[in-house]
């Protein structure tokens, strides 16, 4: 912003036909805007041409003034130092081309990495704020700042009204593949086969695990579970299978376009009677007289995308009854058959919750993703992934949570004092932070001890601990919305604003709970997997 002020001229426009303000030495112009202000346009007019910035603080998050910056400040005070740029604003978010900042520091004598972000105690991994790990190096530390711009630039200010229209655009999507994210949430190698698309701050050759989970907690960071499911809910979980199992001629026909951004795919497995008891579902597929089609008749509930969707990776019943004669396959809308219509739910209203039903869907037998009645296995391998995927969501949501309370906390003051000053408020904190800290720390393990193993063994002796994680990890986000709900109060209440992101992650938790094994579930098959498994390496009771 080239244009700079006097103190004296903003103090000129003191009127409701000329009304400017100072924002941390900034200069807006808020004469067409007042009329539109939620809070009203008195409370603008009584610091009309003087400095706003204590009681903007007071009211609003740095959120507002990302979002309006580029249509309101018209320039900045000519006492302020180096005017900072106003960042554009566009109504609806055009594609951008990945920007790595040249801040990211190489290791540092000490194999720690430059602090980065807020540096909040627990507000981020500890590895973000310059403690040691063993997991990360710089490649990792790029990454996240590459995400986290995007994120903070192009979605965050935005993520409130998606939610609301219950969609995100289509270039955001198309964004994800552009910039190579959804080819390294698959959970394998980078599949440089089917995409051109690469991520910038990472060579293909030095993907890991922990760069996974650097995209989907630094997508989590924007507060939005439906932001999150809409990007990686479908994709990360109906596309592995598909990757790992599915033949050749199929991947090479279609992975190319999923991976682009350009089609959409999801995972269909739960029906209006089977949810966590996967065994028992009963969409059926039976083969056709000639042998090269399956006929495919049925219903899916609660499929995350499945109304954006070209293609569906789908749990079958090829076979007789249980888990031996269940198969998956990939169905294309374009069988025709297939009828999707957006389900009204609690949460993640940006994911597009959708019920699917087939009828006499006609499936080449070449879409069959494994072999026919071994689909169970397909389905349990994919669990793991799915479920750590929900687990990192889970533990960034919760520090969402605590962060925006350790900030709203400063800031606002009850009884003469901060509300961080009150020890019953810290001891909310300390009770959310010391969960965060545990998720995360058994996650990283988790994801070392995967990224070690070979894929059958790591399901076998890591399905009891990600299922106990998942239990651990939705249970802490749940506390944290809670406790961030009360120490917002009213303004969590209500929608938007201030206690926004707080009062959407409440209404998130359930859709977090729930899908992927409910907590109850989960629990307990930590312990019967976990005692099974011990029981081969030869426990001893
Ligand atoms: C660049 C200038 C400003 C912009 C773009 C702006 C924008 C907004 C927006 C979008 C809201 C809705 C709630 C939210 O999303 O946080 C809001 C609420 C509000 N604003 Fe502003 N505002 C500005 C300046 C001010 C100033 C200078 C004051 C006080 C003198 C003020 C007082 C309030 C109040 C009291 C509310 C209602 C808060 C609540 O619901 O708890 N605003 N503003």
């Amino acid at each position: 912003m080239s244009q700079t002020f006097s103190k004296d001229q903003v103090a000129s426009k003191n009127k409701s036909d000329g009304l400017w303000v100072i924002i941390d030495e900034d200069v807006y112009d808020l004469t067409k805007f007042q009329d539109e202000h939620p809070g009203g346009k008195k409370i603008l007019q009584r610091v009309a041409g003087k400095d706003a910035s204590k009681q903007f603080w007071k009211y609003h998050n740095e959120g507002i003034l990302k979002k309006y910056k580029g249509q309101l400040q018209i320039g900045s005070l000519d006492s302020k130092k180096a005017a900072a740029p106003a960042a554009p604003a566009p109504a609806a978010p055009a594609p951008a081309k990945p920007q790595v900042s040249s801040d990211v520091k190489p290791a540092k004598s000490d194999g720690t990495l430059e602090p980065y972000g807020d540096l909040i105690p627990f507000a981020d991994p500890s590895w973000y704020q310059g403690y040691h790990s063993p997991y990360y190096n710089e490649t990792h530390a790029a990454l996240r700042d590459e995400v986290r711009q995007w994120v903070e630039s192009e979605i965050e200010p935005y993520v409130t009204e998606w939610d609301e229209a219950k969609k995100v655009p289509d270039s955001i999507y198309k964004q994800m593949g552009e910039r190579g994210y959804l080819g390294g949430l698959l959970g394998v190698h980078f599949p440089t086969e089917y995409t051109n698309a690469r991520v910038q701050s990472v060579p293909v050759d030095k993907w890991d695990n922990y760069h996974e989970l650097i995209i989907t907690d630094e997508l989590s960071r924007a507060g939005s579970g439906g932001l999150v499911w809409n990007l990686i809910g479908g994709f990360g979980i109906g596309c592995p299978p598909l990757v790992k199992y599915g033949k050749k001629p199929l991947l090479d026909r279609i992975l190319p376009g999923i991976l682009a951004g350009d089609k959409r795919i999801c995972l269909a497995i739960t029906e209006p009677d089977a949810g966590s008891d996967v065994a028992n579902l009963t969409c059926e597929a039976k083969l056709s007289e000639d042998g090269k089609h399956y006929i495919v008749n049925g219903e899916k509930k609660w499929i995350t995308n499945g109304i954006w969707s070209d293609y569906f990776t789908v749990a079958v019943r090829t076979g007789g009854e249980g888990m031996n004669g269940i198969s998956v396959l990939l169905v294309e809308r374009a069988h025709g058959g297939v009828s999707t219509r957006r389900m009204d739910c609690q949460g993640v209203w940006s994911s597009g919750t959708t019920y699917i039903t087939f009828e006499d869907v006609k499936v080449p037998v070449e879409n069959l993703i494994g072999k026919e009645n071994q689909g169970f296995k397909v389905i349990m391998m994919n669990f793991n992934h799915e479920r750590i995927g929900i687990i990192i969501q889970s533990i960034r949501f919760a520090r969402v949570c605590y962060e925006e309370s350790v900030k709203y906390g400063n800031k606002r003051r009850t009884f003469g004092k901060k509300l961080i000053d009150h020890p019953v408020i810290r001891m909310k904190l300390a009770d959310m932070a010391r969960q965060i800290e545990a998720a995360h720390n058994w996650l990283e393990n988790i994801i070392y001890q995967a990224q070690s193993m070979e894929e059958t063994e790591a399901m076998l002796k890591l399905g009891g601990a990600i299922a106990g994680l998942k239990a651990q990890s939705t249970k802490t986000f749940e506390f944290c919305a809670r406790e961030a709900s009360q120490i917002f109060g009213g303004l969590s209440y209500s929608r938007g604003g201030q206690g926004g992101k707080v009062e959407r992650l409440y209404r998130d938790v359930r859709a977090y709970a729930i899908p992927g094994g409910s907590e109850e579930i989960m629990l307990d098959l930590s312990m019967r997997q976990s005692l099974r498994v011990h029981q081969m390496f030869g426990m001893k009771l």
